[in-house]
């Protein structure tokens, strides 16, 4: 599990490892952490000019120190002071290293600037840190347009403009790398700034690790503590069986890839409750489903579910599964069925239009149309909450968002290629999120569970091109008994 701390906790994990050391120590770590990295990528890229950005902050100083290490070990190296004060000591030991010093406080950058800017080999960004407040100042915002695409980016500490809380979005920079010291941050694993990050390096300076972290991420090694592996005295029901409730005679796509997703997962069984035109289609695809109304422990409900013009059988089989005490999970159409709190386990899993439809739908305060883009997890946050449910937010960084009664991290996972943005994957987590759900895991467990081998699916379906979501559902034995051999 990689866990990331919220600033206040990082700042007093922090004071904590200061105390009995010398004024400073924790910096100089962080400055010789970070350099050795800087050193590490010019020697891989055989390259050399260094230019550090430094803000008015702690950060600055940690790039300069740094910058004052490449300066005294043989690199070219420029300062650019872009804030409006800096480091004093950091500074002076950047000048009495070699280290050009040049400022860029406001306005257009100067000539000299650009010049820089546009020959440097790496650049190490210490404009903020986890003081910093989200964007970027005015002056900076043509700062990307002057990095030349072949220099090499490293944040320090974290992308600068990010919000260090990782809650809403920002102008920021876009790093190939973070050096962060001692702790993750949130901003590093949350959808609106992981992006930013890069390769993420953390280097240890003696912070010692808070108790509660404010963000999670599941690793391969938790899938294989928390997948539900079959014992010899287990048969099909008692492994789970999965109910699913999908798809109509418009849309039958769907249940297809809801069904084929949960069989091939492992589910004990899976029965489907829909009309004719799907029913016949599964019949002679999926020929492990089985139909009609029976017992199950879970229900995967909604996806291709047009709640408008639905199948009366299939609407009555979903007021009795959300009044039922079962685990329900609610994709796609089945998000619009959902009218008040549920006492059982409850996994939502809306993409950012569906998210943004249903916090309108149930009044959660003002919500523009970029709102989701805007502060995904808080949206997220504001719907758990209303319902009592756990939301599991789909996108390139999928965030499973517990209710705030719950006193549990969010966990993220980002562990998919980009060519998994095609039709029809959504339905295979649900389906796949729904078996695990059948299992008896928790919403949070079974939504990051399957975030993490939907995305491994993917990659591994076809690694470095294009996958469809069928090629998805059907890989996801493969990667389960890959991931559990490891
Ligand atoms: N504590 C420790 O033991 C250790 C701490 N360490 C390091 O310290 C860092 C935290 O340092 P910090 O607290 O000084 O905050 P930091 O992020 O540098 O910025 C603060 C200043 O930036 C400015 N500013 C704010 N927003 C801005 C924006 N959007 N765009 C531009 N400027 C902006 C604002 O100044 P203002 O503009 O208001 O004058 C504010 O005062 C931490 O991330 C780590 O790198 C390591 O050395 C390890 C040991
Ligand atoms: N850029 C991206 N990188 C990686 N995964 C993505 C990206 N965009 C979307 N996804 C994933 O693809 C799936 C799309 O789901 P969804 O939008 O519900 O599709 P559909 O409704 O067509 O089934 C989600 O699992 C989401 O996390």
């Amino acid at each position: 599990m990689i866990r990331a701390y919220s600033v206040e906790d990082v700042r007093a994990a922090e004071s904590a490892a200061m105390e009995g050391l010398a004024d400073g120590e924790l910096m100089q770590r962080a400055a010789t952490g970070l350099a050795g990295v800087a050193r590490a990528r010019l020697e891989e890229r055989d390259s050399d000019a260094v230019v550090v950005l430094a803000g008015s902050g702690d950060n600055g100083g940690d790039a300069l120190y740094a910058g004052a290490l490449l300066a005294e070990a043989g690199h070219p190296v420029v300062v650019v002071l872009v804030g409006s004060r800096a480091h004093e000591a950091a500074l002076a030991a950047a000048r009495d290293a070699g280290a050009i010093v040049l400022e860029w406080r406001d306005g257009a950058a100067p000539g000299e600037v650009r010049t820089a800017l546009g020959e440097a080999d790496l650049i190490l960004d210490g404009v903020t840190g986890i003081g910093g407040r989200p964007g970027l100042p005015d002056h900076l915002a043509a700062l990307p347009d002057l990095v030349s695409d072949d220099a090499y980016v490293i944040a320090v500490d974290l992308p600068s403009g990010a919000d260090p809380a990782g809650l809403v979005a920002s102008d920021a920079v876009y790093a190939d790398e973070t050096v962060t010291f001692g702790l993750t941050k949130p901003v590093h694993l949350m959808p609106p700034t992981e992006p930013a990050t890069g390769l993420l390096t953390v280097v240890d300076i003696g912070v010692p690790e808070p108790s509660s972290p404010a963000v999670e991420r599941l690793t391969y090694e938790d899938v294989a503590r928390l997948w539900p592996v079959p014992t010899p005295t287990d048969d099909k029901y008692s492994r789970g069986v999965l109910g699913v409730v999908a798809g109509g005679e418009q849309y039958t796509g769907a249940p297809v890839m809801n069904v084929t997703a949960a069989v091939t997962a492992g589910v004990g069984m899976v029965r489907y409750v829909g009309p004719r035109r799907p029913t016949d289609l599964l019949r002679s695809l999926v020929p492990e489903c089985v139909f009609g109304e029976g017992r199950v422990q879970a229900w995967a409900i909604g996806s291709g579910l047009d709640a408008e013009n639905a199948d009366d059988d299939q609407l009555r089989v979903v007021r009795e599964a959300l009044e039922s005490d079962l685990p329900v999970l609610l994709d796609a159409g089945g998000l619009d069925l959902l009218e008040e709190s549920r006492s059982a386990p409850t996994l939502l899993t809306p993409h950012a239009g569906e998210l943004l439809r249903l916090a309108r739908r149930l009044e959660l305060g003002d919500l523009p149309d970029d709102a989701v883009r805007r502060a995904p997890v808080e949206i997220a946050r504001r719907v758990a909450d209303h319902l009592d449910v756990t939301v599991l937010l789909k996108g390139a960084v999928t965030a499973v968002v517990p209710p705030s009664s719950a006193g549990l991290p969010v966990r993220t996972q980002s562990d998919a290629p980009a060519w998994l943005a095609t039709a029809g994957s959504g339905d295979v987590l649900a389906g796949l999120a729904g078996a695990l759900l059948a299992s008896g895991l928790s919403p949070l467990d079974a939504g990051s569970v399957a975030a993490l081998v939907h995305g491994v699916a993917a990659d591994d379906a076809n690694p470095g091109g294009p996958v469809r979501a069928m090629d998805v559902a059907h890989q996801l034995g493969r990667t389960v008994a890959r991931l559990l051999r490891r």
